[in-house]
């Protein structure tokens, strides 16, 4: 039987909740640690997510040393034994494909799987590979794969993304850390966690300026180095329980949040009539009146995030009035919509729009996750449902929250996960860390005999440097 979380309405959240290092700066990040040629990497803040341990076999994969600590990862790059990352892994994650800007610097080839597609949308590559091509590199596509040589060294350019892509932004970013002179990249993204990365890089050496700002330049240089690097605290986390607390009227502190990085979502919130005070250290939200509606637009930062959209559509639902979601940075982001119709919601779609008549008592149903942010949203709306609510499509969850059933119930929600008997047969390795998710006293444990058992796996392996292997590229 897969896992479910099972949630029963009707529970006030009240006390204090920490943010985890965020998702989408600690893969990036771990993907750019391939980038040095020498000394260890050691991020900390490094939330223990499915996502993260795939990245992190992809980078084994490659060669890498990465092994997991106590919130962290120990990173050592000097030796990378091959320049392909397969499809096993990219298919499994998007984000894998952010180790195709390091590897082609590095190594100057690199063959990677496509990533294709996902629930959420389309999602091509093309910015990425016009970067990478802008700056020398000859690329082929087939067979499911992208190869790209780039003989001699990759030469800094000018680039204009044409969407400000932020993954593309990242790749070409990490490639022209090592490239032969200045990129100037423009219509660049601006995520916060592009900025994490910049930091990161710099901190490994290189010489950029302007993440944060539509226009990044990187000079190249000849060399990177491993850093110690804190990881930002995640944002969609930190929203994710600022419309949980929300959704039910409590009065929850978020630890870690940070209201720069959560302007547009706080913005909204106080719209709708919440109350947000920013403390040192994170976020207070107490909601004690009925909520107005409010229109939302998804937007590349600083805009609305979309990975925010579905949970705030499920506080819409509950706000009096009605509102219109528009997503406008995925086509295919309303995937939700029949869940939440499930729980007895009254929401019209029209292209990438949602109208949503709120007020409409919410009843608990079974329902799925039908991508990450979706399972997130399913949950808030479960808390204030009436009955059981029980979300499946957990290991989308999985992807992108740590123990958010456990964080819920810690502020009070009637919530549980119930066992998962098929995963925990199917997958070895996770079982070990899934299990470094319930206590901390068994991370302790449990992380000491991960890290004792892979550095013996190291003495017992032979490394071979990856000049000494047989180039896999045609
Ligand atoms: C691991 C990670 O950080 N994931 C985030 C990242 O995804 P990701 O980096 O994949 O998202 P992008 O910013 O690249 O995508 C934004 C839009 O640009 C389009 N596009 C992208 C690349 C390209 O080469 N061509 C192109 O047309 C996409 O199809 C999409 O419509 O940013 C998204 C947008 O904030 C978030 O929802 C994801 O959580
Ligand atoms: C869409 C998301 O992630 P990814 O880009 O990794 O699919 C997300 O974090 O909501």
């Amino acid at each position: 039987m897969m896992s479910k979380i099972v949630v029963r309405g009707g529970r006030r959240l009240e006390g204090t909740v920490r943010v985890h290092g965020a998702k989408n700066a600690v893969l990036p990040i771990l993907a750019a640690s391939l980038l040095a040629t020498e000394g260890e990497s050691v991020i900390c803040d490094v939330p223990l997510l499915d996502d993260v341990l795939t990245i992190r076999q992809v980078l084994q994969t490659l060669g890498a040393k990465a092994v997991i600590g106590q919130d962290s990862m120990t990173i050592s790059a000097q030796q990378l034994t091959s320049c392909e990352a397969p499809y096993e892994w990219v298919s499994k994650m998007r984000a894998s494909f952010l180790v195709m800007g390091p590897l082609l610097a590095r190594l100057g080839k690199v063959r990677i799987s496509m990533p294709g597609g996902c629930a959420i949308g389309t999602r091509p590559i093309d910015q990425h590979l016009k970067g990478f091509e802008a700056m020398g590199a000859i690329i082929t596509t087939g067979q499911g794969f992208v190869e790209a040589a780039a003989p001699g060294r990759l030469k800094g350019a000018k680039i204009y993304l044409d969407v400000a892509s932020v993954g593309a932004t990242e790749n070409i970013m990490m490639a022209a850390a090592l490239a032969d002179g200045t990129t100037m990249l423009e219509n660049a993204a601006k995520e916060p966690e592009i900025v994490d990365l910049a930091n990161y890089l710099n901190a490994m050496g290189a010489r950029i300026r302007g993440a944060g700002t539509g226009l990044i330049r990187i000079e190249g240089v000849n060399k990177l180095v491993g850093a110690r690097h804190n990881v930002i605290p995640d944002r969609v986390e930190a929203g994710t329980f600022l419309i949980a607390a929300a959704i039910t009227g409590g009065d929850v502190f978020v630890e870690g949040a940070i209201a720069d990085h959560l302007g547009p979502v706080i913005s909204k919130l106080q719209e709708m009539g919440v109350k947000l005070t920013e403390e040192d250290t994170g976020i207070r939200v107490q909601a004690d009146r009925a909520l107005r509606s409010v229109d939302v637009k998804t937007l590349p930062h600083p805009g609305f995030p979309t990975d925010m959209q579905s949970q705030m559509m499920a506080l819409l639902l509950v706000s009096e009035g009605t509102s219109v979601v528009t997503e406008t940075v995925f086509e295919n982001r309303f995937m939700h919509v029949d869940e939440f119709r499930k729980m007895n919601a009254n929401i019209k779609v029209e292209g990438r729009s949602a109208i949503i008549t709120g007020g409409v008592p919410l009843h608990g149903a079974k329902v799925t996750a039908t991508d990450l942010r979706a399972g997130a949203a399913l949950i808030c709306a479960g808390l204030v449902a009436d009955g059981e609510t029980e979300v499946g499509g957990l290991h989308h969850v999985d992807r992108g929250y740590v123990d958010i059933a456990g964080k819920l119930a810690a502020l009070g929600a009637d919530i549980h996960r119930t066992a998962d008997e098929v995963e925990v047969q199917e997958i070895v390795e996770p079982i070990v860390l899934s299990s470094l998710r319930k206590s901390a006293e068994a991370d302790e444990v449990h992380v000491a005999a991960a890290a004792a058992s892979e550095e013996e796996g190291y003495k017992a392996e032979e490394q071979v440097a990856v000049e000494d292997v047989e180039p896999t590229l045609a």
